[in-house]
């Protein structure tokens, strides 16, 4: 589905949520939307999801505005950190609600990660501990199978082990059948790796969007003497530098075969390590921009 925003202005009160923010998402992908606490996340994917309304500019997915639109909210899940269900329901009554609710609804699915993460389906969802509540949120969002699945921080109270779970199954179930996944977290480094397309937030604006696999081909950390990590970084857009030891550590906009030709020991920078960066003041990744 294409998803297409325009000019979304969103305020609440004095505060400005989000601020003038354009793009588009035309493919259906993994893509992972970070940003520091109160950065607008949220708001987007409820504006997205036809939740509530933004104060100005444009949303659509496939030339429709998803608010207060029956059809198009078939075909978008929104999977929140908490209280995504009634809490006098049993779980039973959820998985029936929403398997009539969405039209692409897999129940197989459902019934395999029910028993994966041992949900008792006839429990009352105020009776269940928190990380059950996120394990049943990520059994309706994986197998609502909607075309546009959100998961906005889904997993609050779930082990590392039941995040991994998580993760393989959303991959497998991806691979099989592509849907627009739009993933929040501030877990970036558990995560990072699904990511195919990283949008930055910061303040409300967008301030980077890009394909993971560039990032991850046009960033890296350069170690050795510091006259030679010097010699190296003079030409090129340095993030930060460390030094200990008489040597130096550089993250550097640049790929990691030209440090390895000047001798250079080269990594890649973690996605999470950028997000830090770009977002401890306003600063967009030159060629890396925002808007395509
Ligand atoms: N219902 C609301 N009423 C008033 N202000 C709000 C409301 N919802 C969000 N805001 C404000 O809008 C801004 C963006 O909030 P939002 O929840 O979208 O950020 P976020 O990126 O999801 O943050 P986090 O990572 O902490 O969840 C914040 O300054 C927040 O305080």
């Amino acid at each position: 589905m294409n998803i297409e925003i325009r000019n979304l202005m969103k305020k609440y009160k004095d505060n400005t949520a989000l601020n003038n923010i354009t793009f588009t998402l035309s493919e259906p992908k993994i893509y992972g939307l970070l940003g520091r606490n109160g950065a607008g996340k949220t708001t987007f994917m409820e504006i997205l999801s036809g939740q509530i309304l933004a104060d100005s500019g444009q949303i659509t997915i496939d030339g429709e505005n998803p608010f207060d639109n029956q059809k198009l909210t078939e075909s978008i899940c929104l999977i929140k950190e908490g209280n995504n269900f009634k809490r006098d329901l049993k779980v039973k009554h959820i998985l029936k609600i929403y398997s009539f609710f969405y039209p692409t609804w897999d129940q197989v699915l459902a019934d395999k990660l029910i028993k994966i993460y041992s949900l008792n389906r006839h429990l009352k969802i105020k009776t269940l501990s928190k990380g059950m509540e996120s394990a049943l949120g990520i059994v309706v969002g994986l197998a609502s199978k909607a075309p546009i699945t959100i998961f906005d921080e889904p997993y609050i109270g779930l082990d590392a082990a039941a995040r991994k779970k998580f993760y393989e199954i959303l991959l497998e179930e991806y691979e099989a059948e592509k849907r627009t996944i739009i993933f929040s977290t501030h877990l970036i480094d558990e995560v990072s790796l699904l990511f195919e397309e990283v949008l930055i937030l910061q303040e409300g604006e967008l301030i980077l969007k890009e394909e993971a696999e560039v990032l991850r081909d046009n960033t890296c950390a350069v170690t050795g003497s510091v006259d030679e990590v010097e010699s190296f970084i003079r030409d090129k857009k340095v993030f930060e530098k460390k030094q200990l030891a008489g040597m130096m550590t550089a993250y550097v906009y640049g790929n990691m075969a030209e440090a390895d030709a000047h001798g250079l020991n080269a990594e890649g920078v973690p996605i999470q390590e950028l997000m830090i960066y770009l977002t401890e003041e306003k600063k967009t990744c030159g060629s890396m921009s925002k808007e395509k």
